[in-house]
């Protein structure tokens, strides 16, 4: 059987189903292919004089690797040209990117996180790219795009996707019709249709989380693993496994390909941040992709799709997976 490509896949979309405007399905196109240079780059490791860090750090306080300035320079070259966009925002990058004037405009928002799990990179663990496409604001046309122009829920996303750069490469996308993905031929350098219809289980027995910061959790999000560690003779009844790679990308595809619950909450180390990961490129986009695979996301009290930005950095507690556990952990929450 002849397998679909990235593109007839798109093509198929845009014309049987007019689920996709041609603009968008060129955007994909161009990220992908921006990928598929960081992949390569990836998969050099140190031949290719891609590990180690720099002097630099990012406008979160991380001090930046050399693949996440690259991944980010990788992103915003590939997608400046291409006519489809308005702005760009990224995870490396304090502001948002406006397209210079030399290259036409489109009416579409494109947020990245370039490179997921930099703590990853230099051991050779998988890491990722992540990524979010919003519709500008209407009023915007005849004015410059702002900061403001982007922060929409995550309701609005018109589609999102990421990256996994592991064993094997996978792009996996979601335009909002489920959930599909493809893998990386690298000697055709085509995206394949690989896994068609990718959902999550609505119960799982394995949960992600960092044990090490359990001391500083909330009381729900402690009741909720202890709950999961007393195994078969505790409350839960059963015995769960735990798997914690540190690449939401990574987490998140092994929940997207057999299930569980991914799980970063608010703790109190920093008590003012409602959590460690990044609302607009890392949580929205991923909870698109879960939600669409049959999965809930929540950041502890509220569905995180629902949740209006106020800023374009800004942290949010992260639940998001099998449904029914997802509900549990949101459920003690509310019970406090
Ligand atoms: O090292 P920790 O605290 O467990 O954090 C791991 C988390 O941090 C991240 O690596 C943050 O992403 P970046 O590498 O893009 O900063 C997530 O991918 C991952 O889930
Ligand atoms: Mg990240
Ligand atoms: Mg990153």
């Amino acid at each position: 059987m002849k397998r679909k490509t990235l593109t007839q896949y798109l093509v198929e979309q845009q014309r049987a189903e007019q689920a996709l405007e041609p603009e968008v399905r060129l955007l994909i196109e161009v990220v992908s292919r921006a990928c598929k240079t960081i992949s390569h780059a990836v998969s050099k490791g140190a031949l290719g004089g891609v590990l180690g860090s720099l002097e630099s750090e990012n406008v979160q306080g991380e001090v930046q690797k050399k693949l996440d300035v690259m991944s980010n320079e990788v992103l915003l070259e590939a997608n400046e040209w291409g006519g489809h966009l308005a702005a760009m925002a990224s995870e490396e990058m304090e502001t948002i990117h406006l397209i210079p004037n030399r290259y036409p405009k489109g009416e579409f928002l494109l947020l990245f996180d370039p490179l997921d799990g930099s703590s990853n990179i230099d051991v050779n663990v998988s890491i990722g790219t992540i990524f979010s496409v919003l519709r500008a604001p209407s009023e915007v046309s005849g004015r410059e795009v702002t900061e403001q122009d982007f922060l929409q829920k995550g309701t609005t996303q018109v589609c999102a996707g990421y990256a996994v750069y592991g064993p094997q490469t996978m792009l996996i996308l979601t335009i909002g019709r489920g959930v599909v993905g493809f893998t990386l031929d690298r000697e055709m350098g085509s995206w394949i249709l690989t896994h068609d219809n990718m959902t999550i289980p609505e119960d799982t027995k394995e949960f992600a989380i960092n044990m090490s910061n359990m001391r500083h959790w909330a009381p729900p999000m402690r009741r909720y693993i202890d709950e999961c560690l007393a195994g078969k003779t505790g409350p839960r009844g059963k015995d769960f496994n735990m798997r914690w790679i540190a690449s939401m990308v990574a987490d998140v595809h092994r929940l997207l390909v057999r299930g569980g619950v991914f799980m970063y909450p608010w703790d109190a180390r920093e008590p003012g941040k409602p959590g460690k990961l990044r609302l607009m490129y890392e949580a929205n986009p991923m909870s698109m992709l879960v939600e669409q695979a049959g999965g809930a996301a929540t950041d502890g009290h509220q569905r995180i799709l629902d949740i209006q930005p106020t800023a374009l950095h800004q942290r949010v507690g992260v639940v998001l997976g099998s449904k029914n556990e997802v509900e549990r952990v949101t459920k003690y929450h509310h019970e406090g």
